[in-house]
């Protein structure tokens, strides 16, 4: 390994995160962790239903903050910096794909992706068309640039929500079940474009519970009653 490589850290370095909701019986979602994902990794992370996911995830995406540990995003300790900053960390940094597309109806698909850097850009309107462009034509869909989400299938659509996700050209990209709406040769479309990201750089975390979607990954981290297992690595490709 090169110093080169050596200076970029992880763009996610859990360190002994855990998270318990509080009440009258408190719920220790998830146990102590440790996940350590590099640039441009594809980790899957699969579990049945009640097994600490959407916990996991939001923790990650700095939705919520660990009840323990110390999670560096990015080689940013993020128990260490104020809400704002958090907060920018977030718009910046990490992209956020749904099962739901969650896109503005009444919308061009355009808008749709302008509207994604409101917040995190202070560029002018041409500027943030022209990156909204940009990711559309990226995810296959700049022949669809003024069309309305009801008028795209539901494959086309999970893709005008992964250029949203990608248009402030985040380190991360995290997608929870992002084939779940989709039939599958859509979801085949949408797992082909989001290997093509990981091919341009991105770093890629799926939240699923489909063993198809899963397999795609380079590595792939089980949980269960919100315990980390790393149960493969290498899995495709020639490693
Ligand atoms: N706000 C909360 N307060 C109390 N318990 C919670 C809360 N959120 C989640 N839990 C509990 O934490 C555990 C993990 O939930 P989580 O939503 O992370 O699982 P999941 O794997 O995402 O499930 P699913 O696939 O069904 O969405 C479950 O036992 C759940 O009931």
């Amino acid at each position: 390994m090169t110093s080169a490589t050596c200076a970029a850290p992880p763009v996610v370095d859990l360190r002994g995160v855990a998270r318990t909701y509080q009440g009258p019986s408190p719920v220790t979602a998830l146990h102590p962790v440790e996940l350590r994902i590099g640039v441009g990794e594809h980790v899957a992370i699969i579990g049945p239903s009640g097994s600490g996911k959407s916990t996991l995830m939001n923790l990650i995406g700095l939705l919520d903050r660990p009840t323990a540990g110390t999670y560096l995003m990015d080689g940013v300790d993020t128990s260490q910096i104020s809400e704002r900053d958090r907060t920018a960390l977030r718009g910046h940094r990490i992209g956020f794909v749904f099962q739901a597309f969650h896109l503005m109806p009444h919308r061009s698909c355009v808008e749709n992706v302008m509207l994604a850097q409101l917040y995190t850009s202070r560029r002018p309107k041409a500027t943030r068309r022209a990156n909204a462009i940009e990711a559309l034509v990226q995810v296959g869909l700049g022949h669809r640039l003024e069309a309305h989400p009801g008028t795209l299938s539901g494959g086309e659509r999970q893709r005008v929500a992964i250029a949203r996700a990608i248009v402030n050209r985040p380190k991360l990209l995290l997608a929870d079940e992002p084939t779940g709406n989709l039939d599958s040769s859509m979801a085949h479309s949408v797992l082909d474009i989001l290997d093509n990201l990981i091919a341009d750089g991105l770093t890629l975390l799926v939240i699923t519970h489909d063993a198809t979607v899963a397999a795609r990954a380079r590595r792939t981290v089980r949980i269960a009653d919100g315990r980390l297992t790393e149960t493969q690595t290498g899995a495709t490709g020639a490693g």
